[in-house]
């Protein structure tokens, strides 16, 4: 089985063209692939597959095996992965994920992807889908208890739970602490991928994450846009920000008339590979 590694932003994936090959027990496989000791070392595992009613079909999982709904930085790269393998010739495509399909479009120059920028829709910002356990209809700025703090926390589903709070000094945070907690928050019946995010002008963000399922990651695709959709229906930040992550600057808009959340940024091509002596589906594995 031949493999891509790829990254965004430090955001990084095992690709599997699922077109041209046969993947069987993806969840299984995304443990070992994940895993940086035993396996490639990665966030998580993306397979690539044909689809009824968009160009392509992207599933991602993450490195506990369970399958999320989309991802925003991997969604990216599927765009860059298809161009770059010569997989398609389109360089704006329609990617279906479970989220719903995303319409992703490349800026090619001189044959090579620099940026891609990918449509996620808009934002659902009632409470009972982002979901969030509730009787308001919207879950803004609202303040919830987590160990010894509150944080005024706003909620949403970008196809994937999110949660953004407003702290200051975000480097200095303790993500350890606090993220474990509200990624498990009792509030969050699918758990949630949690921002912490200071506001360092209008027009520009800078966050950290607790990953759901993953822990901490240098960059979020969704939980960008998450971060500004927050900012912005708080009053705090304009609808067109740079967002900064640890592992690099990525560009959010949230168009008022449409309502969609557009993101760029890059993706890179790290290396090509093929499975040796490693057997992903190994019982009692270490990765496990
Ligand atoms: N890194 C992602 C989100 C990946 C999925 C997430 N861990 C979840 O379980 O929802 C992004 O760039 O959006």
């Amino acid at each position: 089985m031949r493999f891509t590694k790829m990254t965004s932003l430090g955001n990084d994936f095992v690709f599997v063209d699922g077109i041209h090959q046969n993947i069987h027990d993806p969840n299984r496989l995304a443990k070992f692939v994940s895993n940086r000791n035993y396996g490639v070392g990665a966030d998580g595992l993306v397979l690539i597959c044909p689809s009824q009613n968009a160009d392509f079909r992207m599933r991602i999982f993450n490195p506990d095996g369970t399958e999320a709904q989309i991802c925003g930085n991997a969604i990216r790269s599927v765009g860059k992965f298809v161009y770059h393998y010569g997989i398609t010739r389109k360089t704006r495509m329609r990617i279906e994920t479970i989220a719903g399909v995303k319409v992703v479009t490349l800026d090619v120059k001189s044959g090579k992807v620099v940026n891609i920028t990918a449509n996620f829709g808009s934002p659902i910002l009632e409470a009972a889908k982002a979901p969030v356990i509730t009787d308001l209809e919207q879950f803004i700025d609202q303040p919830v208890e987590v160990l010894d703090r509150t944080f005024h926390v706003t909620a949403m589903s970008l196809g994937n739970p999110h949660m953004v709070a407003f702290v200051e000094d975000v480097d200095h945070f303790d993500l350890e602490k606090y993220g474990p907690a509200m990624e498990h928050h009792p509030l969050y019946p699918e758990r949630a991928n949690c921002e912490f995010a200071e506001i360092l002008a209008p027009d520009r963000i800078r966050f950290r994450v607790w990953e759901r399922s993953v822990g901490e990651t240098l960059a979020c695709g969704t939980g960008s846009c998450a971060s500004v959709v927050a900012g912005v229906l708080t009053g705090r930040c304009n609808r067109s920000v740079d967002v900064e992550q640890k592992g690099g600057v990525i560009h959010i808009e949230w168009d008022e008339c449409t309502g969609d959340l557009f993101m760029t940024g890059p993706s890179t091509v790290v290396f090509d590979g093929e499975f040796v002596e490693g057997n992903p589906y190994e019982e009692n594995a270490p990765w496990d």
